[in-house]
């Protein structure tokens, strides 16, 4: 790595080595490319360190507990005692090595790749200013600066020490009671994690259900999960001020009323990073909401973009395809443009619940002629069988006897999404569909029950 000040030239610089950026630049860089990637915290960025895996970690953990409850009645007894110690220990050595990206730098490198340090920004479209020095890059540079959390403007919540998901994630204990704003997927998949700890948790959600994006059945089935969990819920609650008095937040609420809890988990949304990055130097709009790009993650001549930063999902498997298609274009390696009608999306609370293309409603405000079928899972044999934890739907969107959207909620309802996702991505007719054979007794055999449902053409 040249020293602090230096002025270098690659072929591609990469801004960002969360898991977009890291995946574009190590393509490249394996194929032969001078490749500089910059990074202000952690190669890896949030998924790694506090997002997708350390939440995952605390859920896995949580759902053995909740497993192990549903034991008696079904095959015996247990005694269940919750310690969270070896959850924030795997957190820590396991998922994050203590939250260093040695490992990470060492597999950038490993493939020829070059590592900075530091907070890039661009000034010009091709010259890229960190650390001090500049990197000029002759093919082009890969924006990938992803997303932070968005916090509403509640006032006396600037002042107070409130979690976000980075702190939730980190904690070395479960709060004996913890306060969510925001119910949407970080908000009830921790909400959920920490109740089986035994935190006492309160959601507090300002729209009119959890999980706004979602079909309104599976946001039902969320709340109904979560109720079984000892969490209040508060719906359609508008926060009006925050405090923070002797070791607890105070939240009033519109109309009366307030809120106490020793923790308050901020789970309002999360905002792509545009600021501080020079893109006025490059002809790019700073103000944007997202950076716009087409379907070859070109946001202009010689710049691509890739990840949260883009504003399509929000999710590391985008983030990854995108850095896929960028890698290609920028090799030259023709590739079709991106394809966001099967983005597939999983909440992993218990139930899960996976969902893939257009709920009914948005396909609907597509103008597109929708049908729906529905089946619930403890209505099928295997539903049935499994008995302790059992509910989860299939619900199918479909225009022009085609599936365009589907939601898989219950047990493994993410793993059950797949024949789903693959159905709508090849856009499988719905007769091909009903003529498939579905193995018995499955979860995902409900689809079959939920074609069944599908209400005939025109009624
Ligand atoms: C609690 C939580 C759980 C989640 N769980 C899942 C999940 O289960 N599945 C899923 O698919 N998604 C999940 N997500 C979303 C997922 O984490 C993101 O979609 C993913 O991390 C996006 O990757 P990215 O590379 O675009 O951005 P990031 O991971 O945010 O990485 C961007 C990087 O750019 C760096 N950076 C920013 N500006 C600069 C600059 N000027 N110079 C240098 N570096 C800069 C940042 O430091 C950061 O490391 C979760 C998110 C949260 C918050
Ligand atoms: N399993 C996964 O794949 C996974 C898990 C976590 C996060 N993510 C990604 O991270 C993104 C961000 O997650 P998120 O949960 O922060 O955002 P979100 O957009 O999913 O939900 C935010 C929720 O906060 C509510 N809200 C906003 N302002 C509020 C206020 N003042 N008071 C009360 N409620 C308020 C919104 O109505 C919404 O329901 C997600 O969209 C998702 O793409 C993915």
């Amino acid at each position: 790595m040249p020293a602090s000040g230096a002025s270098q030239s690659a072929d591609v610089v990469v801004i960002g080595m969360g898991v977009g950026g890291e995946h574009v630049a190590g393509r490249l860089a394996e194929a032969g490319l001078e490749v500089v990637g910059i990074e202000a915290e952690l190669v890896g960025g949030e998924c790694p360190y506090w997002a997708c895996i350390p939440s995952k970690m605390m859920i896995r953990a949580g759902n053995l507990l909740a497993e192990a409850r549903r034991v008696p009645g079904m095959a015996g007894r247990t005694e269940v005692a919750a310690e969270f110690g070896p959850v924030a220990a795997r957190i820590r050595d396991e998922a994050t090595d203590d939250w260093d990206d040695r490992a990470a730098v060492d597999r950038f490198t490993g493939k020829g790749g070059r590592f900075v340090r530091g907070r890039a920004r661009l000034t010009s479209r091709n010259t890229v200013e960190v650390d001090g020095g500049t990197v000029t890059a002759r093919r082009g540079v890969v924006l990938a600066t992803g997303s932070r959390p968005q916090t509403p403007p509640v006032p006396g919540l600037d002042d107070v020490p409130y979690w976000t998901n980075r702190d939730a994630v980190a904690a070395t204990e479960a709060p004996a009671s913890l306060l969510v704003l925001g119910g949407g997927t970080v908000g009830v998949e921790l909400a959920q994690a920490f109740a089986r700890f035994g935190s006492a948790v309160t959601v507090v959600e300002a729209g009119d259900r959890l999980l706004s994006r979602e079909e309104p059945e599976a946001s039902a089935l969320v709340a109904e999960a979560l109720a079984g969990d000892g969490i209040a819920v508060r719906t359609g609650a508008r926060v009006t001020g925050v405090r923070h008095e002797a070791d607890a937040f105070r939240l009033t609420l519109e109309g009366g009323g307030e809120l106490s809890g020793h923790r308050l988990l901020v789970a309002t949304g999360r905002r792509p990073v545009l600021t501080g990055l020079g893109l006025e130097n490059a002809g790019l709009d700073p103000e944007a909401r997202a950076l716009e790009v087409d379907g070859r993650m070109r946001a202009a001549d010689g710049i691509w973009a890739v990840g949260d930063v883009t504003g399509r999902g929000l999710f590391t498997h985008v983030a990854m395809y995108q850095g896929e298609l960028a890698a290609r274009y920028i090799l030259g390696d023709p590739a079709p443009d991106a394809d966001y009608r099967a983005l597939p999306r999983v909440t992993f609370t218990d139930p899960e619940i996976g969902s893939v293309g257009l709920t009914e409603s948005a396909a609907r405000e597509h103008g597109l002629d929708v049908r729906t079928g529905l089946a619930r899972i403890p209505a099928s044999s295997r539903g049935w069988i499994h008995k302790a934890g059992n509910e989860g739907l299939i619900k199918l969107v479909v225009a022009d006897d085609t599936l365009v959207g589907a939601t898989s909620a219950g047990p493994m309802g993410g793993e059950v999404l797949y024949g789903l996702s693959v159905a709508v991505h090849a856009e499988v007719p719905i007769p091909r569909l009903r003529h498939m054979m579905f193995a018995y007794p499955t979860f995902h055999r409900t689809v079959e029950d939920a074609l069944r449902d599908l209400k005939p053409r025109g009624s």
